[in-house]
């Protein structure tokens, strides 16, 4: 397992309803990061970054089972050699259209997916959308690992679930809008303390009709301290964590050994 990873979160503004805009765009940004200085181990992209919220169009929009996404980012990753944690985006299947996270080593093979469990009624979802039936785990440069999405980070539950089933990272794509940034950061920074782990979250920027995504991508360790967090434009949030500080952290106050799980 490796001890130290590099990050690079795409905090892009996304062209509602215009997949290969979106495609254009995903692919520079993905190019920039991996193709730099930084040598990233793994990027992340924010949530339904392939359509925006097109919900009313969002059957016609959506990628058939994720093959463009997954021939994509296939091809990336082998070229650039870094690991994906590509997006999610809107996937079309049989029975109706998944919000989905699709992921990839540097060989580029699949190594994991996760469908949003939680839809979000404020922003329709409920009507739109399928909702997930699995939580995401998967292990990603050796590291285990979980993956929730926008929403689910207001259902502690499950994070603490991905933590009891070994997740030190937790990614987050997402698409939170104003006026909610306070919860934003405190949902992610309680996700993060509570469950001892790391905590990448990638939110796009820009507006769609009234509605202004303010980013504030974020990195934040087990101890709750913020190691990267961009401001509201679009740009690309570069972080390094150093793993060892999970068990550190889970040592000083052993919550997980800790809990009483028979009285609640
Ligand atoms: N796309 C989402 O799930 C948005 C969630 C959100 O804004 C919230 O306040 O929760």
């Amino acid at each position: 397992m490796k001890q130290q990873l590099k990050l690079a979160l795409l905090q892009m503004d996304i062209a509602v309803g215009q997949p290969d805009a979106n495609f254009a765009k995903l692919a520079d940004m993905m190019e920039e990061a991996a193709g730099g200085t930084a040598k990233p181990d793994v990027i992340v992209m924010p949530e339904m970054w392939n359509t925006g919220y097109a919900l009313t169009e969002i059957t016609g929009l959506a990628d058939e089972y994720g093959e463009r996404t997954k021939a994509f980012m296939a091809d990336f990753c082998r070229k650039y050699h870094v690991s994906v944690i590509a997006g999610s985006v809107a996937e079309k299947r049989r029975d109706g259209v998944y919000n989905t996270i699709f992921a990839f080593d540097r060989e580029g093979k699949e190594i994991g997916d996760y469908s949003k469990i939680h839809l979000f009624r404020l922003m329709d979802e409920e009507k739109y959308l399928q909702q997930g039936g699995k939580t995401g785990r998967l292990q990603v440069e050796g590291v285990d690992a979980g993956m929730m999405i926008c929403y689910d980070i207001r259902f502690p539950e499950l994070a603490r679930k991905l933590a009891l089933d070994g997740a030190k990272l937790l990614f987050v794509p997402a698409e939170w809008p104003h006026p909610r940034l306070h919860h934003w950061r405190t949902l992610l920074t309680a996700r993060a303390i509570e469950n001892q782990l790391f905590v990448i979250a990638c939110n796009r920027t820009g507006q769609s009709g009234e509605t202004v995504f303010f980013g504030h991508s974020m990195v934040i360790d087990p101890w709750g301290e913020v190691i990267a967090e961009a401001g509201e434009g679009e740009t690309i949030v570069y972080a390094e964590i150093d793993l060892s500080l999970v068990d550190q952290v889970r040592s000083t106050i052993p919550v997980f050994d800790d809990r009483r799980p028979s009285l609640y």
